[in-house]
């Protein structure tokens, strides 16, 4: 099974499977010196553990990373650094009445047809089990980016057609607090309210609903991005849709400026600090990047989620013999992923920004 590798320089492997003894990650690129806080890669995998609240899946998972290699007195020593997160609360039972059955929608179809055999409990590789391991890495790659004063903040803008407004601050630790305020994690914690109900409701009717992060990376430098194939804005674009149950991305204006007029959508250039080398931009539809390269705004983008595959009520399909069957979802499953899907989407970012500042050629680590 190849493509379990993402990144040039900073670059992690995952490996593992749903109900397998472990899931885990190997960075290998990572600067050494970094510090490594075993507390803060905790708090990362616990905003991402199942079983943290009623609109989650009650699958128990303490998600302890242990950390193997690449790591000496508290700092990454620039070896490949493993680590390793024990899988505890399988209870492959669940999946026996779909051993040979297709989900509508998930993945046990196109896997049977690849590799002509497929590990059915809890969807093995396929399933966002595997993102516990990014969201370690992406931990490692927030410390690493924190040294340079770059930040990735993201929350939960809508849920079905609820939509959140825009944020009134940019103040990460703010924004943090807010989304942190709430199960659901909208910064805004009125409609986080509405989410949670909607999400409890749909989950009581044992049917499932999509929904939307956005994000934002502050203090990008300018100049990170390739300018060909390897644009700044291709490789976040990647790194989204690489996440279980994306179906889209956009970034600044995305979609909606294709509504626009180019007189409204240009970002206006402004010199506010008298430095040619700093400049701004009244607007920002451009979302920070222009022609695949950072120019120092807030890098903005939104990230779209479909309804979880897997409903609490009985759904027609089809067996592995080819006949007609009913399939009802069993076990633990989340009726929307949104909410432990914030911190998987701040990791990739993480990763990609990392990757990105080690490969720019204009980047001088003692600068
Ligand atoms: C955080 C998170 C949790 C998920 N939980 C479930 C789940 O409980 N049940 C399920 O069927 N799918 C779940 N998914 C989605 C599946 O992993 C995904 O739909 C499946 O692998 C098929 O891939 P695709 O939707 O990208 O085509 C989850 C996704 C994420 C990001």
């Amino acid at each position: 099974m190849a493509g379990n590798s993402f990144g040039d320089v900073f670059r992690i492997t995952t490996f593992g499977e749903s109900h397998g003894e472990a899931i885990g990650v190997i960075i290998d690129g990572c600067p050494p010196n970094i510090t490594i806080d075993e507390a803060f890669i905790q708090s990362e995998l616990d905003k991402r553990r199942p079983g943290q609240s009623k609109i989650t899946t009650q699958r128990k998972e303490s998600d302890t990373a242990k950390i193997l290699s690449g790591v000496f007195e508290g700092k990454s020593t620039g070896t490949p650094l493993a680590m390793v997160i024990p899988n505890e609360d399988q209870r492959s039972k669940d999946y026996s009445h779909i051993a040979d059955k297709y989900r509508p929608s998930h993945a046990d179809y196109t896997y049977q047809m690849k590799y002509g055999i497929r590990d059915y409990r809890g969807g093995g590789r396929s399933s966002a089990r595997e993102t516990a391991a990014r969201v370690a890495a992406g931990a490692i790659a927030k410390s690493f980016l924190a040294q340079f004063g770059i930040h990735v903040f993201a929350h939960v803008s809508g849920v079905g057609k609820i939509e959140a407004p825009n944020l009134a601050t940019h103040d990460i630790d703010e924004l943090t607090a807010l989304r942190e305020s709430n199960i659901v994690r909208c910064a805004d914690p009125a409609t986080a309210h509405e989410m949670i109900a909607f999400i409890d409701a749909i989950r009581k009717a044992g049917d499932t609903v999509g929904g939307r992060i956005s994000a934002t990376i502050q203090q990008v430098p300018v100049g990170l991005g390739e300018p060909v194939f390897d644009k700044l804005h291709a490789d976040l674009a990647k790194a989204m849709m690489s996440i279980n149950a994306v179906h889209g991305f956009e970034y600044g204006s995305g979609f909606a400026g294709s509504q626009m007029q180019g007189s409204e959508h240009n970002d206006v250039f402004v010199n506010p600090d008298g430095d040619a080398n700093n400049l701004k931009t009244l607007t920002n539809f451009s979302g920070g990047i222009q022609g695949g390269i950072s120019n120092g705004m807030d890098i903005t983008f939104r990230v779209a989620f479909k309804p979880v595959a897997t409903l609490m009520r009985a759904q027609q399909t089809i067996n592995e013999a080819g006949e007609s069957t009913e399939i009802t979802g069993k076990g633990r499953h989340d009726p929307c992923v949104v909410p432990r899907a914030v911190v998987i989407v701040e990791a990739m970012a993480a990763l990609v920004i990392a990757d990105h500042l080690l490969k720019n050629q204009l980047y001088d680590p003692t600068r």
